[in-house]
């Protein structure tokens, strides 16, 4: 086959954050390693939060996080917009301003070189969308073609954001809709349409740094985003770190169109049933729901949107600046004291 009528897709078995390796193997493996303990660690690697933060002095914070995987889409330029968005998120939730960012490329001898400069280029977009600079990076010669970024960020310590500080009586607010893995696998699959595909481009092309900047001055209490482990994984990674139970409003999800249909159809990524083992001792559903929207709710998200923990009248003031940036936020569920378990769903 000619190189330059290679699908990107075709070359990986797995794409986006729904090639993460499973969060039930990866706490077991990192359950198993040493901790480092330094005082200025304000954030490590044990509450599975989404970046590291490192304390420089009273008034400035380090914030690290490194993220990469294989394309979901064929436009080499959108693959590299859509890993730079999803690298540049966990800075974003940590409540932090990207500023340098390192690229992270592996690359098949097989294609031209000029998928390479496309990719990289849809990197450098956004890179500077966020108003960060791209300062090098690192390319592998690999079968699979992959890519992301190394992103550093700094924060004032008293506004960092963690996912572990939820409070009872917040309301969450998720900013951007679900269902991307399983349009995903549509799309891989040549199932989604050119609209739903545009729809589901701009929705993973979005900078999380517009829901980052709306909650300037406002009280947030916890934040993370939504991510491969699905908005059930994230939650629960929010309720195990702020010991309390968050209970999620099924009918106020929004979901990308088409995907509650693709998902009836058995159209899901294998992450989801990695999520699904994982999380289901940790969940519980109080009311009937439909099995679609069940498999929703453990969907891989590719650059999903922030989740964020806060009180009900700052939520209300958040929703109202982010309609100039997107029509996607929603309040989804609320904080309650511990009730035996994570989540629960209604
Ligand atoms: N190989 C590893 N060694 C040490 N820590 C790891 C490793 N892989 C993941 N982690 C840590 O596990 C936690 C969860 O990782 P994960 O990649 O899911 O976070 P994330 O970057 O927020 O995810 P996403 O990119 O989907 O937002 C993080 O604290 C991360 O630093
Ligand atoms: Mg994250």
């Amino acid at each position: 086959m000619n190189n330059s009528t290679i699908r990107l897709t075709s070359l990986v078995k797995t794409s986006g954050c729904a090639a993460k390796i499973g969060p039930a193997v990866l706490h077991k493996v990192l359950e198993q390693l040493p901790t480092f303990s330094n005082e200025k660690l304000i954030v490590g690697y044990d509450t599975s939060d989404d970046a590291c933060v490192y304390q420089l002095d009273d008034s400035t914070a380090i914030i690290q996080t490194v993220d990469f995987f294989p394309p979901m889409v064929d436009d080499p330029y959108v693959f590299g917009q859509i890993a730079a968005a999803n690298a540049l998120s966990d800075v974003y939730a940590m409540g932090g301003t990207p500023a340098t960012a390192m690229n992270l490329m592996c690359f098949p001898s097989c294609l031209d070189i000029s998928i390479m400069k496309e990719i990289l280029l849809g990197g450098y977009e956004k890179v500077k969308e966020a108003g960060a600079v791209i300062a090098g990076g690192h390319t592998i010669a690999d079968p699979t073609p992959k890519y992301g970024l190394c992103v550093t960020g700094f924060a004032h310590p008293n506004q960092l954001l963690t996912n572990s500080n939820a409070r009872t009586g917040d309301v969450l607010v998720l900013t951007k809709p679900l269902g991307i893995g399983i349009m995903n696998t549509a799309a891989k699959a040549e199932l989604t349409t050119p609209k739903q595909q545009k729809k589901l481009t701009q929705v993973m092309t979005t900078l999380n740094k517009y829901a980052k900047e709306c909650t300037n001055n406002l009280s947030v209490h916890s934040c993370t985003d939504i991510t491969g482990f699905g908005l059930i994984g994230h939650c629960c990674e929010m309720a195990s770190g702020s010991k309390k139970t968050i209970h999620i409003h099924s009918e106020d999800l929004l979901l990308i169109d088409g995907a509650e249909e693709y998902a009836s159809m058995g159209i899901i990524p294998e992450g989801m049933y990695h999520n699904l083992d994982y999380l289901q001792d940790k969940t519980a559903f109080i009311s009937d729901i439909s099995q679609c929207k069940k498999d929703i709710l453990f969907d891989p998200q590719t650059s999903g949107g922030l989740l964020l923990s806060m009180p009900e009248s700052d939520a209300n003031e958040f929703l109202s600046r982010m309609e100039c940036y997107s029509p996607w936020s929603r309040i989804i569920g609320e904080v309650k004291d511990y009730e035996q378990i994570p989540i629960q769903i209604s």
